[in-house]
């Protein structure tokens, strides 16, 4: 059997009254690079929200190398708005933070690029570094000792080398191509050392070269890191190129999953999604 890296159990996300998530249960493999698809607004951030721990979900589990990091249930108002399924199953409740999350070594690149603009490629780097040695920056920034810092720059400059930034090092983040930026964005989340690598649309509003560099870079990084990557995307060359398996979600729902082939050809999906025009 295969060793999952992540697993979600009946998760299911209300805000009010609407279901984002409903009973989504699935698994990714260790070394696996695994896509998540589904129409817009079928739920597949607020399901990164919820293994990230910034949602608490309303019912549901999600295990990380088999420890349990969140559990939940309806509670208060939301024990009356209720409409998933297996209420009962889950009474322990357990929420790690974003920040122990991250600790764990699970890290996440957003929808919109979330740099540091202003500062260099080397800075955006090292804060990510930081992050990971400290729960927050500012405490990373003026506690570390001469020697720790040192060392700390001589990694990320070392670390910026290998994802091939020399080049761009010193440069603000916010002045680099688009395409340039997104594989910053990963790089920081590289930083924090994770072993799962969670991406959502990380090749979104690229053109079809910068998406062929991408389909590169991840493969390259999730060799060289050993990572198991979890990935949103809606360009359908990269995710049928690059995923091992794939989970397609719709109105909260798995509606399929299997390998890029199965999922290509299967009538619900090209019904559901598949056939029609996706925005990025
Ligand atoms: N914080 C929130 N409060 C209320 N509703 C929300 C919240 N976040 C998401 N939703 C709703 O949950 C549903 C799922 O949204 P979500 O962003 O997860 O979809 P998605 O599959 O990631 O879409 P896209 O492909 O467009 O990014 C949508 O109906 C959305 O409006």
């Amino acid at each position: 059997m295969s060793e999952n890296v992540l697993r979600l159990e009946n998760v299911t996300m209300q805000f009010g009254g609407v279901v984002a998530v409903n009973d989504l249960s699935l698994e990714v493999n260790k070394g696996e690079i695994v896509a998540l698809i589904g129409p817009n607004g079928a739920g597949k951030t607020t399901a990164f929200n919820v293994i990230t721990g910034v949602y608490a979900p309303t019912n549901g589990a999600v295990y990380f190398n088999n420890e349990q990091i969140i559990s939940n249930h309806p509670q208060g108002n939301m024990k009356k708005l209720y409409k998933g399924e297996n209420l009962g199953k889950f009474p322990h409740v357990m929420i790690k933070t974003p920040d122990q999350i991250t600790h764990l070594g699970v890290a996440r690149t957003f929808q919109n690029i979330r740099l540091f603009r202003e500062l260099s490629v080397f800075e955006n780097v090292l804060i990510a570094k930081h992050m990971r040695q400290s729960a927050n920056v500012f405490s990373a920034t003026f506690r570390l000792n001469y020697k720790e810092e040192k060392q700390m720059r001589e990694e990320t400059q070392e670390f910026i080398k290998i994802l091939g930034l020399e080049q761009v090092k010193n440069d603000k983040a916010g002045s680099l191509p688009y395409g340039q930026q997104r594989h910053l964005e990963i790089a920081r989340a590289l930083a924090t050392q994770p072993s799962l690598l969670l991406l959502d649309e990380p090749a979104a509003g690229m053109n079809p070269q910068e998406t062929q560099e991408l389909t590169a870079f991840i493969r390259r990084i999730k060799d060289e890191y050993n990572l198991t990557v979890f990935m949103i995307e809606h360009h359908m060359d990269l995710v049928m190129e690059i995923s091992d398996r794939i989970y397609v979600l719709d109105f909260g729902q798995t509606i399929a999953s299997g390998v890029p082939d199965e999922i290509q050809n299967n009538p619900r999906v090209i019904e559901a999604y598949l056939g029609v025009q996706q925005d990025a």
